[in-house]
């Protein structure tokens, strides 16, 4: 896998209060990469500082292996941001806001056709309407094509689906991925929304404070501890079973039933066993944490 971002030990003070803290962390090439962390952790400060909008005060940043320090021209034709309101001229069409950022990006070797953009983004046969009678949803799918005409490696997306509505989020996860899946694109989303992260990224970063508490593949996380609960019509004579068993442990005695700690095949292997012996099994459901229970583990519940 090849590492088109890398940001190491990046540090940035407001006054003398310290947002991002020696910040280390690389994504690689068709990642789906979460930037997670509560209100005020030091997201939008970091991805300012990737795109060089505020100075860092320390650490060094490389996209696609150009030092944006040295070489900021190299690095930053890989990238495209949607940091905050993206600048759409609202009286204009779709298509003219595009024709502009397209007139902009022609320096870049190979950008992308206006009819591809409106395409890949589900706005083609609306592209002539003003944008101000265009939807919440419509308008951020119309930011997306906007980042995308000059064909970057890299898209910066912060929070990208707050304030739509659900089938606007669900409208944007299906881009994301398509984006990635279909046009090799590399996502970086700054969100403070689990959930979200959890069904679209592939990693994450989780900082609190400014700090790094966690860099890990989103899978790793969410299938750590492979845990069962079973309800079962009799606790103490599955024990008993389970005690038997290599495959499977006891985790924890429950209210009306048990945890196991197992895989899912052994999970299989053991109900049946319960079945073999007349227990009878009224529920069996994965307990595996989320990433919400990581989050709220590592952030101390805020
Ligand atoms: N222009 C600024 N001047 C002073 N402090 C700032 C400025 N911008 C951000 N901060 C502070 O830096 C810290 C990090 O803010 P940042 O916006 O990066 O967090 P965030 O993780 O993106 O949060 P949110 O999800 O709320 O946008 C916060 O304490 C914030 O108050």
């Amino acid at each position: 896998m090849s590492e088109v971002l890398k940001v190491d030990n990046l540090t940035k003070k407001r006054g003398d209060k310290i947002v991002v803290d020696n910040l280390s962390f690389s994504v690689n090439k068709g990642d789906i990469f979460g930037f997670l962390g509560p209100n005020g952790a030091g997201k939008s400060t970091t991805m300012k500082m990737i795109l060089k909008l505020i100075k860092k005060d320390s650490g060094k940043i490389y996209i696609d292996g150009f030092d944006i320090d040295t070489n900021f021209k190299d690095a930053i034709k890989n990238v495209s941001a949607i940091i905050e309101n993206p600048a759409i001229y609202l009286d204009l069409t779709a298509y003219d806001n595009l024709k502009i950022v397209k007139n902009f990006s022609d320096s870049y070797s190979v950008s992308y056709d206006i009819e591809d953009v409106l395409e890949i983004v589900g706005l083609k046969g609306r592209e002539y309407e003003k944008v101000k009678s265009y939807s919440l949803g419509m308008k951020q799918r119309l930011s997306i094509a906007m980042a995308l005409i000059k064909n970057p490696k890299i898209i910066l997306l912060d929070e990208p689906t707050n304030g739509l509505d659900p089938k606007g989020i669900i409208e944007m996860r299906e881009l994301i991925k398509e984006l990635s899946q279909k046009h090799n694109k590399t996502i970086i989303i700054s969100s403070h929304i689990l959930h979200e992260i959890e069904m679209m990224c592939n990693r994450v970063v989780i900082i609190n404070k400014g700090k790094q508490i966690l860099e890990s593949d989103i899978a790793s996380i969410t299938n750590k501890n492979d845990l069962f609960f079973i309800r079962t019509s009799d606790i103490d004579k599955a024990i008993k079973i389970l005690n038997d068993k290599k495959y499977a442990k006891l985790h924890k005695i429950q209210n009306k039933g048990i945890t196991v700690q197992s895989s899912e095949s052994s999970i299989a292997l053991l109900s049946k066993e319960f079945i073999k012996n007349d227990i009878s099994i009224y529920e069996i459901s994965s307990n595996n944490k989320s990433l919400e229970d990581i989050f709220i583990e590592i952030t101390g519940g805020k």
